[in-house]
């Protein structure tokens, strides 16, 4: 059964925003004092677990590292697999990878090639959406490994960096922040 919210509560109240951070200029969103409130947590994990379940997935895809706190509890909520998308040299067997652009550097992801088993209805979460690299490159190697990708779902998203625009998928934003 899916958590009951215990009270009203603004996600937004719960994000530290922490200036200059990793780098001069990048104003970072800081989910560490949300996950570090339980309620605010059950609250947010909630309301992510209603909006995925109605996308029907198989298994559910988290980015390392943030993502990975957003979609490992969920995929157990939901009864879903749950598979990594991780940077370089940590994954064994064959993967699949790709390079791709940061708001604040360039990184790369691999995915296990046996990762989903064809078809499979995937939801790729991570906890932020600024440019759109990332998630844009998640979805491209879900698809390369035989996932039907049927949503992307994040807790915070930056809509002044238009990262939504570089996705075919139907996405999902908790919180957003329009500068
Ligand atoms: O939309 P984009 O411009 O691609 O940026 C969003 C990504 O940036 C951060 O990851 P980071 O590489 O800092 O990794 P971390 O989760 O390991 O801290 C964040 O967790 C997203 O994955
Ligand atoms: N401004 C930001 N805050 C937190 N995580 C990020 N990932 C990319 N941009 C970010």
């Amino acid at each position: 059964m899916l958590f009951q919210e215990p009270k009203a509560i603004d996600l937004k109240d719960y994000i530290r925003e922490v200036p200059d951070f990793p780098k001069p200029g990048i104003l970072f969103y800081d989910i560490s004092t949300l996950i570090r409130s339980a309620d605010a947590w059950q609250v947010a994990t909630g309301r992510l677990a209603r909006i995925i379940s109605a996308w029907q997935p198989d298994m559910l895809a988290g980015i390392e590292s943030r993502g990975f706190l957003t979609a490992a509890p969920l995929a157990m909520r939901l009864g879903c697999g749950f598979t990594m998308l991780r940077k370089p040299g940590k994954l064994p067997g064959k993967t699949i990878s790709l390079q791709y652009g940061l708001e604040y550097g360039e990184d790369e992801l691999h995915i296990q090639a046996d990762a989903v088993k064809p078809g499979q209805r995937v939801v790729v979460l991570d906890d932020l959406l600024a440019t759109g690299g990332t998630l844009a490159a998640s979805v491209a190697l879900l698809r390369k490994v035989g996932a039907e990708v049927v949503g992307a779902s994040v807790l915070i998203e930056l809509a002044g960096l238009k990262g939504r625009e570089k996705l075919d998928v139907p996405l999902n934003a908790l919180i957003t922040y329009d500068e």
